[in-house]
């Protein structure tokens, strides 16, 4: 595997290798691997002769106060990792190299940034979208792999993708979960022993949210009030951030259920802000 920190020289090497016929997979990241991250390496493996993940705790997505400073970070054990699952190029690009200090674009998908987690983190996703064209640019990739876990910023990336006519096909990948069901995140790490034992109910309210769905509710506000009364009673240290029914390729909010239908939550449990979503039928 190879480790580069060079703008310029990861995409020579990517350019070269798709002009001579080579397929590119890009997984971009944060870091800190875990199983989740782990599964989209793994997919792309299988899919691409080219497999690049880029490493980088992005600034720009995170808000004046948020945990940038104390985003866990582990470069030794991901080199590992990444290693194993057979990771060509592991790029770990600097800072100043992304964002020189004269940088001054930014690229802003309007409208669905808006939305669930774009309420309370309103710079977020002009961050996401910005540094993945900026990656997408730089690697060129056939395909690009992220997790659904992070629906939103799925979905933003693909309109994003098709808005700018940047030729990489979008992969959303299932969530992984440990075996208690909580979906497996780098600031999981956040939690103490107490939150970390309350913090499964986060997918247990979006698997009761399913079952309302199949045994025939189809009010979308009724469904959110009773999956919102259904956290403060069984993870009553949660903060709620949003508890959401959406229609799952637009965010915007169906005016019945119907499959296609995403029920998304985001809360604090402590100093971590987990997110989880489910799709009904
Ligand atoms: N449990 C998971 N299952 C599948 N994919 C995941 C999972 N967790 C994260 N991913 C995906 O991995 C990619 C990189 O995400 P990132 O490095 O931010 O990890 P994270 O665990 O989501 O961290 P955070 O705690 O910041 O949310 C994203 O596409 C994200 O959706
Ligand atoms: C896509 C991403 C790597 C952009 O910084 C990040 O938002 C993430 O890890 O999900
Ligand atoms: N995977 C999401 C990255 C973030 O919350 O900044």
């Amino acid at each position: 595997m190879d480790i580069i920190s060079s703008c310029s020289q990861v995409q020579q090497t990517c350019m070269q290798a798709r002009h001579s016929g080579r397929t590119l997979a890009l997984v971009p990241t944060m870091g800190y691997f875990h199983q989740g991250h782990l599964s989209l390496m793994r997919w792309a493996r299988e899919y691409c002769d080219l497999l690049v993940v880029s490493l980088f705790v992005n600034p720009a997505q995170f808000g004046a106060g948020e945990d940038y400073q104390h985003y866990p970070r582990d470069l030794d054990s991901d080199v590992t990792a990444a290693s194993e699952e057979g990771v060509d190029i592991l790029f770990t690009p600097g800072q100043g190299s992304l964002y020189p200090e004269d940088y001054a674009t930014w690229v802003e998908v309007e409208g669905m940034s808006g939305k669930l987690c774009g309420r309370s983190r309103p710079e977020h996703f002009r961050g996401v979208a910005t540094v993945v064209c900026k990656l997408f640019n730089l690697t060129c990739p056939h395909k690009a792999v992220f997790g659904q876990k992070d629906w939103q910023q799925l979905i933003i990336i693909r309109k994003m993708a098709r808005d700018l006519n940047i030729p990489v096909e979008v992969v959303g990948r299932p969530i992984v979960r440990q075996e208690d069901g909580l979906a497996m995140s780098s600031r999981n790490a956040y939690l103490d022993r107490e939150q970390r034992k309350a913090a499964p109910m986060v997918y247990q309210g979006l698997l009761y949210a399913r079952e309302r769905f199949e045994s025939g509710l189809t009010d979308p506000g009724q469904l959110e009030r009773e999956l919102e009364r259904y956290y403060q009673k069984n993870l009553p240290q949660g903060e709620i951030d949003y508890v959401q029914i959406v229609d799952c390729n637009t965010l915007d909010r169906p005016d019945t259920l119907k499959p296609g239908a995403l029920a998304a939550v985001a809360l604090k449990l402590g100093p971590a802000r987990l997110i989880d979503n489910i799709l009904l039928g």
